[in-house]
């Protein structure tokens, strides 16, 4: 109750009526002069400008807890191809958000073949504008322990969940412009942060991103409508690379797979050249990321210009 008395709904409210108030007052006493009138109005105004503030400010009231596993059901499971899933977990209420902001992560456990406790990080694909619910898009690898948890898992079971996780802290114009650099479920935390960015009209931060894969539907559709903001390249489909390439992209094991000198002349072609004010984000198989590293490294990006989720 005490909580309700003081969340910054209600606190909005309690501005609400004392304005209100302030204006009847007005209202039934009119200013006998002009300065009067101005103070009255001066007066309403920065009420309704606190009270706009707070409401703007207020923080998302999330479901997670960083240090405690919560449980969250299975309510929807879409098979994407014959490795890859979109998962749905149900929050507490239909109007529950899960209190995730851009860049952050969450911590999933779940139990491997062997039966023993696995604990994997994942970046959801929904972001606090989505209520009721959140999604998590998981590749499953033959041999992964934590695939195993999700290959097996069914609608109606429940998934452990902490969080959030913040290694990466984003705020609106940190970086004049981000590339990225993903590949396979490495697009995930870029997915979030290219939705946040690009849904938030204040932010022009720039986007580029190499993505190591086949197309994306959603990322298509986000490169048409903000042309300007967004430049998606496809690795696997814009580069008529020879086959030998292609099968170097698309595996994962193996570090001369990502040390291709073509892929310095692809960063080179598409990311921001390097400069304080920029950001390369990298998300990928280990081996994709050390080489990547070595790529950038080789190219004069800092270490403060890189970022690897
Ligand atoms: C910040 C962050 C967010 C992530 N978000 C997502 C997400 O939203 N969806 C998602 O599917 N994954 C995501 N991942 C990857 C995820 O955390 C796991 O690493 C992945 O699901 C594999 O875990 P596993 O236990 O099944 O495999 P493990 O048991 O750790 O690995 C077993 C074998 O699987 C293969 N393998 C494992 N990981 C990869 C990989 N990334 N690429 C290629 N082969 C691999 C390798 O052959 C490896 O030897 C994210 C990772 C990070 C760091």
């Amino acid at each position: 109750m005490e909580f309700l008395q003081n969340s910054p709904v209600n606190k909005l409210n309690a501005l609400v009526a004392d304005t209100t108030s302030h204006m009847l007052t007005f209202l039934q006493n009119p200013p006998v002069n002009k300065l009067d009138a101005l103070i009255a109005l001066v007066a309403v105004s920065a009420v309704s400008v606190a009270a706009a503030y707070i409401y703007l400010k207020k923080k998302v009231k999330g479901c997670l807890d960083r240090n405690v596993f919560k449980d969250f059901k299975l309510v929807k499971r879409t098979q994407i191809n014959h490795n890859s899933a979109r998962f749905r977990f149900a929050l507490p209420t239909p109007t529950s958000v899960l209190g995730l902001y851009a860049g952050q992560f969450i911590r999933c456990r779940g139990i491997d073949r062997e039966g023993k406790e696995v604990i994997r990080p994942y970046t959801p694909i929904t972001l606090n504008s989505d209520v009721g619910y959140f999604e998590l898009v998981v590749k499953m690898y033959p041999l992964g322990r934590m695939s195993h948890h999700f290959r097996e898992m069914r609608e109606g079971e429940y998934l452990a969940v902490k969080g959030p996780i913040d290694r990466f802290k984003y705020k609106p114009g940190q970086a004049r412009s981000l590339g990225m650099l993903a590949g396979g479920t490495g697009i995930t935390p870029m997915f979030q942060l290219i939705r946040a960015i690009l849904e938030n009209p204040k932010d022009k931060t720039t986007i580029r991103l190499l993505y190591a894969n086949h197309t994306f539907e959603e990322l298509d559709l986000f490169a048409s409508k903000f042309p300007n903001h967004f430049k998606v390249y496809y690795v696997l489909t814009q580069y008529h690379l020879p086959t030998a390439c292609l099968n170097i992209l698309t595996a994962s094991g193996g570090m001369e797979r990502w040390q291709q000198p073509h892929i310095e002349e692809m960063i080179q072609s598409h990311c921001p050249p390097p400069s304080p004010d920029i950001k390369i984000l990298r998300c990928g198989p280990p081996e994709m990321n050390k080489a990547m590293a070595a790529h950038l490294n080789e190219l004069g990006y800092t270490k403060d210009m890189q970022f690897e989720f």
